[in-house]
This record gives structure tokens, C-alpha cells and sequence, in this order.
């Protein structure tokens, strides 16, 4: 039976991050992969995502911009912008498979199932031992538990929908919802969001949230709040009827879109006594599950952090040095910038409230008028010191700003400091002065 000195559990941005750093630390390192490898950001997440909403992006940028230079809006053609989205999909998983093997790495495709606490089989064939184990496979998407479950979509679908329909329904108003909303409107889809609750993204200031949802209904894009689906029933004519308490909508497709699973179950874990439960793999300070052999990061760990690729990688890096003995401290992560995309995109860090904030519609402002956009807004939050500790930004320069503002938090900056400071004119950046 092969022995490895670490064997690592899902090929997504976590787990690969952790095999090549592993392996250039000298390891012997495998990895397992029962899917796609590359995992879910660069097959089904992310990245896809990305790309068709540049598509849309560009289109709004035109309407913006109407009678402003530019005589036609563009419209969207889903077929092409599909296959512009497969250029970049389509070689990922044999890319990223081919890199592990290039790095000297070993690539073994199939189901594993731990069979003791230091052995895995695969596909019920190959039995591979490792000293330690990384866990780092994700989530998947969840569906509701009502009649008629499975007509529902998941993301998965979505982004690789042959043909837009002409109406769609999202249910759940989370990242995904807002995103793939986007997308499908700019289409010329007629979309419909429908939310159990009055709070969409709920992490999120309510106040920027609900502008978002004004700039979408400007759009088109039909709420439904406080709408509980409790069926999904198919017609007669191959259309969808979504039922909930006083309320039935007729629609094409419905997606679900009400949160994501973590992929802990099939590993057959009790046998090496890893501890997990429907939020994901227990874990202790240092990544390390019930079994002290046994490390999860990225999706798949139950803990709160966002689930992002940019976490996943980090917490990947942080095992790698435990288990190469270059730290024995605890996992400190980070501040954690998140941003829901679209057009615009709104994106928050650090901390949300304070007695100190200074809150700005900057629709008017040239970084903004430029180029027309319908509403920006930002909202900077400062402690006692009058130190930068958090924002919320709505508009369509707030990806980059919000890593701006993330470096500014971390070295506590204050007025004084950014004044300080040349910044390229004219950018979102060179705001920053007149936003604290
Ligand atoms: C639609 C969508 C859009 C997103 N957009 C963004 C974004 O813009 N920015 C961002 O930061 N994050 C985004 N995310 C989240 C991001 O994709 C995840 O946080 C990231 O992929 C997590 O990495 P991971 O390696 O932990 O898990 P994954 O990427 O999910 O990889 C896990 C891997 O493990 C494999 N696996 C699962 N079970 C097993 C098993 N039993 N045996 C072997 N292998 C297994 C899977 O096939 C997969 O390849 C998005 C997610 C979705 C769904
Ligand atoms: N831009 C990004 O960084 C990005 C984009 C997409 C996904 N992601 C990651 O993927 C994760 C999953 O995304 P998501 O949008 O599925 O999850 P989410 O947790 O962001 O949103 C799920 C939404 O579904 C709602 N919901 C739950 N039950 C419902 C019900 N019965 N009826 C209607 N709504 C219901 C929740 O209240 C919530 O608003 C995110 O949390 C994030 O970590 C990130």
C-alpha cells in the first residue's frame, strides 16, 4: 500500500494551495479528487460567474451612457458569452490535474472513504496511507425540502444554461441570488427573486442592500419578500408553479438558491473519528479536527467565516506551515473584504458600526458622473481614534476600493494619514481623503 506523508482530500483552490506548498516543502503529498479538479471556483463558481458578468457590465455601461456618446444598447448574446465563459472552464480541471502531476505530485481520481484512522480506499479498490490528512472538500449546493424539489436549479445549472429563458425565478436572496440575477436581467430574462424574509444579504448594512434591490427593480427584476415557498409544481405546458401562503407565481426555471452544504458526508469520517455535522467538519483553533492527524480548511470547516477563495487559500497556507512546523500559533485570519458582483457591486469590511460614520451618496461626485452611473454610495466607519475600521460601498469602482480600504484598516489609518499620501487622479482612490 502507497504511504504518503499527507494526503489531501478535494482539488479545489484549498486543498491544491495546500498539496504545492506542502510538496515544495519536501512532502510526499496525493491528493484525491472525486470531481472536477480546480474545485468550485474556477469550474462553477467564481470565475464563470465573472465572466458572464463582464458581459453584462459592459452592457450597462453602455445604457449608462446613452445619448452620452453611444446611440444603441447592446444587447446580450447568451450563446456567445456562454462560450466565451467555456474558454475559460473548459481546460481547467485537465490543467489543474496536469499541474499536480507536473509538480510531482500525486493525482488519484475517485471516491475515497477512510477505512481506519490513518487509511483511505478509493472507489472501494485502492488503499492509500497517509501520516496526515487535509480535508479541504467544499460545499454543494442545498436545496429546499418542500414538493417538488427537483425541479429546482442549482448555480451549477445556471451558469451553463444552454439558452436564457424568458422568465426566471431565484429563490433565496443571498450572493448568489443577486449575481445570477443580474446576469439573467441583462439578458432580457423578466426575473423574479423570491425571499423567505424582509432581509436580503443580511450580512450586509440593510440600508445598501435595499438600494441594491432598488437599482435591480429599476432593471426590472421583481422582489418577492416574506415569501415562504412551500411547493414548486410543474404545468401542463412545461412551466413552473411556485406556491407559498397567498401567493403563486408562473415562471420558466426556478433556481434555488437558499445556501450551500459542506461535502463532510461519503467520506465515511466516524471511522476516523472526525467530528462533523450539517455546518461542516468540527475544528479546533489550528485546523485540526477530533482527530489530531486530521486537518479541514476552506468550505468545508464549520466554522463562520465567509466561504471564499480567498479564505480557503489562506487557510490552506496556514496548515501547510503547521504541518512543516514553521508556525505552532493559532490560524489568525485576516480582515475579510467581500463583495456581491454586478453592476453595481456592493462590498463591505471590517467593522459595520460605530458612534463615528460617515455615510455619503457620492452619485454626483466626477469618479462617479463620468461615466453616469444611477447611484453610489459609501459608507466609512471610524473608531474613537478617527482610525478607518470598516466600509460598505455601492457602486461600480467598489471591488477595487474595498481592497484599498482593507489595507488602510490594517494600517490604521486616519485622515491625516490618507492626506498624506499621493494617489492617482482621477480614480475611485483619490476620493478617499473626502470619504472619512
Ligand atoms: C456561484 C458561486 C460563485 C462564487 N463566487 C465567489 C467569488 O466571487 N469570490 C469568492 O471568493 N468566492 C466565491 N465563491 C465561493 C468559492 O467558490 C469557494 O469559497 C471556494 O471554491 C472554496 O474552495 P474549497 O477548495 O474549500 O472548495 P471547492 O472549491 O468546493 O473544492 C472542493 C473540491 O473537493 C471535491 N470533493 C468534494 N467531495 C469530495 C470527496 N468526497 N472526495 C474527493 N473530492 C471531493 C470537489 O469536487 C471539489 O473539487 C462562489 C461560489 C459559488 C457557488
Ligand atoms: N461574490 C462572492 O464572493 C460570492 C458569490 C457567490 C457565492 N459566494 C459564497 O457562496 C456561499 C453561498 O451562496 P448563497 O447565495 O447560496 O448563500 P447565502 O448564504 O449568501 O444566501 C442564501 C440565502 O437564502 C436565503 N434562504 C434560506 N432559506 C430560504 C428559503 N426557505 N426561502 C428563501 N430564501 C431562503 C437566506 O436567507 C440567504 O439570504 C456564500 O455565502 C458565499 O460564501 C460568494
Amino acid at each position: 500500500m502507497e504511504k504518503f506523508d499527507t494526503i489531501i482530500i478535494g482539488a479545489g483552490p484549498a486543498g491544491l494551495a495546500a498539496a504545492y506548498n506542502l510538496k515544495a516543502n519536501g512532502q510526499k503529498v496525493a491528493v484525491v479528487e472525486n470531481n472536477l479538479w480546480g474545485g468550485t471556483c474556477p469550474n462553477r463558481g467564481c470565475d464563470p460567474k465573472k465572466v458572464l458578468l463582464s458581459g453584462v457590465e459592459a452592457r450597462d455601461r453602455m445604457i449608462q451612457l446613452q445619448d452620452k456618446g453611444f446611440e444603441q444598447v447592446p444587447y446580450v448574446n447568451w450563446k456567445q458569452l456562454e462560450a466565451f465563459k467555456e474558454t475559460f472552464t473548459d481546460p481547467v480541471s485537465a490543467d489543474s490535474r496536469q499541474g499536480i502531476v507536473k509538480a510531482g505530485i500525486t493525482a488519484i481520481d475517485g471516491q475515497p472513504k477512510f477505512i481506519a484512522e490513518g487509511t483511505i480506499k478509493v472507489n472501494g479498490q485502492t488503499e492509500y496511507q497517509a501520516d496526515k490528512f487535509i480535508i479541504a472538500t467544499g460545499q454543494r449546493p442545498s436545496y429546499l425540502n418542500i414538493p417538488g424539489k427537483e425541479h429546482l436549479l442549482s448555480s451549477t445549472d445556471f451558469l451553463s444554461l444552454k439558452k436564457m429563458p424568458e422568465d426566471i425565478t431565484i429563490i433565496g436572496a443571498g450572493y448568489i441570488a443577486f449575481e445570477l440575477a443580474t446576469i439573467a436581467n441583462a439578458t432580457g430574462s423578466r426575473v423574479h427573486i423570491i425571499h423567505h424574509n424582509d432581509r436580503p444579504l443580511k450580512k450586509f448594512n440593510q440600508a445598501y442592500a435595499m438600494e441594491l434591490v432598488k437599482q435591480l427593480e429599476n432593471k426590472g427584476v421583481d422582489f418577492n419578500f416574506n415569501v415562504d415557498t412551500q411547493a414548486i409544481e410543474q404545468q401542463t405546458n412545461g412551466q413552473y408553479a411556485i406556491k407559498a401562503t397567498d401567493f403563486e407565481l408562473v415562471t420558466d426555471l426556478v433556481i434555488g438558491a437558499t445556501g450551500r452544504i459542506p461535502n463532510a458526508d461519503f467520506l465515511d469520517l466516524e471511522k476516523a473519528k472526525v467530528a462533523y455535522s450539517r455546518h461542516g467538519i468540527e475544528v479546533n483553533s489550528k485546523l485540526q479536527t477530533t482527530n489530531k492527524n486530521i486537518y479541514a480548511i476552506g468550505d468545508v470547516v464549520a466554522t463562520k467565516q465567509p466561504k471564499l477563495t480567498p479564505v480557503g487559500g489562506f487557510e490552506a497556507n496556514y496548515v501547510s506551515d503547521i504541518l512543516t512546523g514553521k508556525t505552532t500559533e493559532d490560524l489568525k485570519l485576516p480582515l475579510i473584504p467581500t463583495v456581491v458582483y454586478g453592476s453595481p457591486k456592493l462590498a463591505k469590511v471590517g467593522i459595520q458600526d460605530s458612534d463615528n460614520v460617515v455615510d455619503q451618496d457620492v452619485t454626483s461626485w466626477f469618479t462617479y458622473s463620468h461615466t453616469n452611473e444611477p447611484k453610489a454610495k459609501v459608507r466609512i466607519v471610524l473608531n474613537d481614534k478617527k482610525q478607518i475600521i470598516g466600509a460598505t460601498l455601492l457602486s461600480n469602482e467598489a471591488d477595487s476600493l474595498i481592497n484599498l480600504l482593507t489595507m488602510a484598516i490594517k494600517q490604521k489609518m486616519t485622515h491625516a494619514d490618507v492626506v498624506k499620501e499621493i494617489m492617482a487622479y482621477p480614480t475611485a482612490a483619490s476620493d478617499l481623503e473626502y470619504l472619512i
